[in-house]
């Protein structure tokens, strides 16, 4: 009778600890993680990483912690040996990085390990070698400062598939970078280092905030950008703090930094849904920097969920990722409103105004990109403009002018007027200017855009106002200013005003001089306050000397000035403050929107109005205006391409 042999066996245990081994450690990448966040556990303050071929030749992680005794290093390798963890139920309320005391020893199965350490009451340190889980020989007494020093040498040695799988050295390298890249912006007490053997270190941060280690690591274009996150959830219990990039910026990959109780983690769904409120924001294509870190109550976490434990689950998974949508909505909807303009004065040739000398700046500052507007946040910023094509609009030292200090404005009544513009908001309006593309002006008050499959003809008249008066209200109290070139007497413009047939004056308003003296009273009497809060600057003499710069590169007609001054006087409400912060900032966005004033242009004001609604204005309407339903009028579908087609099947 023929036997038939088992087909089943037991594996050997070199083999079985070797694949759990390779379950824990993928890479250099996550042996480093583990190490790492050994070091962090051991409350170190200073972590040094040497590597040799992206991680697999070699990985020496040296730190400043407590140490391990030298009673506990002939364990430290022992598959489930851990001093963090003793019964299951701590798991719930585990508080350190490790708890399984598998890291150590998967890595001691798959490389060999040597362990240096020394603890503060020890006379000297110990070193240990290890190979599958055990102390090769006795631990030796040798010289070394308080910490741990662990090289991890020729990783996969003895798994050849593996070693195989692993495509190149630079890959690992890079994603080491990361990981060692993130630990140090969690972790901003504790300084990192990362070097290439031999080579100067590639990461090295110091003890300081987050937002520097962001710095030192993604650079100042990202960290110019950052807006703080903070936000504490009573009914799921979790708080939600880091910093996350503003509309201003965007890059070609989404940068997620996610900590969930201290850990490192991967969350698909997370990244999802914030990307989604990013959409609103960001140019189609291009995408943000979040760094995010979320403290769940332990007992509603669970961290047992993954071999590399690079995904936890929580309770009220949908809720908590619903919550943190909304802070970042919120977060990004207030950045928005608050950008601020760069402040300075300009002088344009062709408009006759020219910057006072004694407002130059004695010390020139520097300006730095996050002070400049960008057209469009995918392309050019308005800066590479100045030379070129606007060379006629802005002279060119004006980059290099000062910036005023922004104040903090607490009023009421500014904060009220801000509240009635933000309560009417529509997204859709948002959605298509934020996607639009310029089509081409019309004449002054009237420009082209696409949206999509539709052409819409705009009413840049009347969108610039309404952007003129947000700027005004969400910049109060600190625009830069323009200088006249000329001083403009306030009887003379008033008296200009009264001619003009559209003012409407008649004999029973009574003489025209007197009236004009009245303008000059009422202005004179609240020159104070429109310099203080507006930048419009009136002299002894009554002349008007300066007018608020509320948007750059951007000069109002000034034609329409006799008029601004005669309205100001007798349309503002100077009795009461919101009435007439409301007025000076609904007069002033008059004044300075565009297709206002002039009549007859000469061929540079021709050339610098197309200009300036192009690369100012339709910038701005996408980036800085917040629409809201009222300027649905000031949008009329020209053609919709669905719709022509639908025109030629029928022909
Ligand atoms: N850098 C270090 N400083 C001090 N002690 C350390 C260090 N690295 C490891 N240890 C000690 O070695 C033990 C085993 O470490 P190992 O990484 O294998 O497991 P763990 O951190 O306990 O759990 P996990 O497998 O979940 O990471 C730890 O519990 C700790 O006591």
């Amino acid at each position: 009778m023929a036997t038939t042999s088992r087909l089943i066996k037991k594996l050997d245990e070199a083999v079985i600890n070797r694949i759990a081994a390779g379950e824990v450690i993928q890479g250099p990448w996550n042996a480093v993680k583990e190490m790492i966040e050994n070091c962090l556990d051991a409350k170190a303050t200073n972590i040094l990483v040497v590597v040799k071929q992206g991680g697999l030749k070699l990985i020496q992680i040296q730190d400043n912690g407590k140490g391990i005794h030298k009673c506990d290093m002939d364990a430290v390798c022992e598959r489930f040996a851990t001093s963090k963890l003793t019964t299951f139920d701590d798991l719930s309320s585990i508080s350190t990085y490790g708890f399984r005391g598998e890291a150590l020893a998967s890595i001691s199965h798959v490389a060999h390990i040597t362990i240096t350490s020394k603890t503060a009451n020890s006379q000297c340190a110990f070193k240990g070698s290890y190979s599958d889980g055990k102390l090769k020989e006795p631990v030796k007494p040798c010289a070394g400062t308080q910490g741990t020093q662990i090289t991890v040498e020729d990783l996969f040695y003895n798994v050849p598939t593996r070693r195989k799988a692993i495509k190149s050295a630079t890959e690992e390298y890079n994603k080491l970078y990361d990981v060692i890249s993130k630990y140090a912006i969690h972790n901003s007490k504790t300084t990192f280092t990362l070097k290439k053997h031999g080579e100067n270190a590639a990461i090295r941060t110091q003890s300081g905030s987050t937002v520097d280690n962001i710095q030192n690591i993604y650079g100042g274009e990202v960290s110019r950008e950052l807006i703080k996150v903070e936000h504490h959830d009573e009914q799921y219990k979790f708080k939600v703090q880091g910093h996350v990039s503003n509309a201003n910026y965007n890059a070609k990959k989404c940068i997620l930094l996610l900590f969930i109780n201290h850990r490192l983690v991967e969350s698909s769904a997370l990244k999802k849904a914030l990307e989604s409120v990013y959409a609103n924001y960001l140019p189609k294509g291009s995408h943000p920097f979040m760094y995010l870190s979320l403290e769940i109550i332990p007992q509603n976490v669970d961290v047992n969920v993954h071999p590399t434990k690079h995904e936890v689950h929580f309770l009220h998974e949908e809720a908590i990722i619903e919550s943190v949508q909304r802070v970042l909505e919120n977060v990004l909807l207030d950045s928005n409103k608050s950008r601020t303009f760069l402040t300075q004065a300009i002088l344009p040739s062709s408009f006759g105004v020219s910057q006072k000398e004694e407002e130059k700046p004695k010390e020139v500052e520097k300006i730095y990109d996050h002070n400049l507007v960008r057209t469009d946040s995918k392309e050019r910023k308005l800066e590479s403009f100045i030379s070129s094509q606007s060379s006629d609009i802005i002279t060119s030292d004006q980059t290099c002018n000062g910036t005023k200090k922004e104040r903090k404005v607490h009023l009421k009544s500014v904060l009220s007027l801000r509240a009635e513009v933000e309560s009417d908001l529509n997204i859709n309006l948002r959605e298509i200017f934020k996607e639009h593309k310029f089509v081409g002006c019309v004449e002054r008050k009237f420009s082209l855009m696409q949206h999509a499959q539709e052409l819409y003809l705009v009413d840049v008249y009347e969108l610039s106002r309404e952007l003129f008066y947000q700027i005004m209200l969400y910049d109060f109290g600190n625009y830069g200013s323009i200088s006249l070139e000329e001083p403009a007497n306030i009887i003379e413009l008033a008296k200009i005003a009264l001619d003009l047939p559209e003012i409407g004056w008649t004999i029973e308003n009574g003489p025209k001089v007197e009236l004009a003296q009245q303008i000059d009273i009422v202005l004179r009497s609240h020159a104070e306050l429109l310099f203080d809060y507006f930048s419009l600057e009136i002299d002894k003499e009554g002349n008007i000397i300066s007018l608020p710069y509320l948007l750059e590169n951007y000069i109002p007609p000034l034609q329409g000035l006799p008029v601004y001054i005669l309205r100001l006087a007798s349309d503002v409400d100077w009795t009461t403050e919101k009435e007439c912060f409301e007025g000076v900032c609904k007069e002033t966005s008059d004044f300075y929107a565009m297709g206002n004033g002039y009549e007859h242009l000469d061929q540079h004001q021709e050339k610098d109005w197309r200009w300036m609604t192009e690369y100012t204005l339709f910038p701005n309407f996408r980036n800085t205006l917040l629409p809201t339903n009222s300027m649905a009028n000031h949008l009329i579908k020209l053609a919709s391409l669905p719709d022509l087609y639908k025109v030629f099947e029928r022909c």
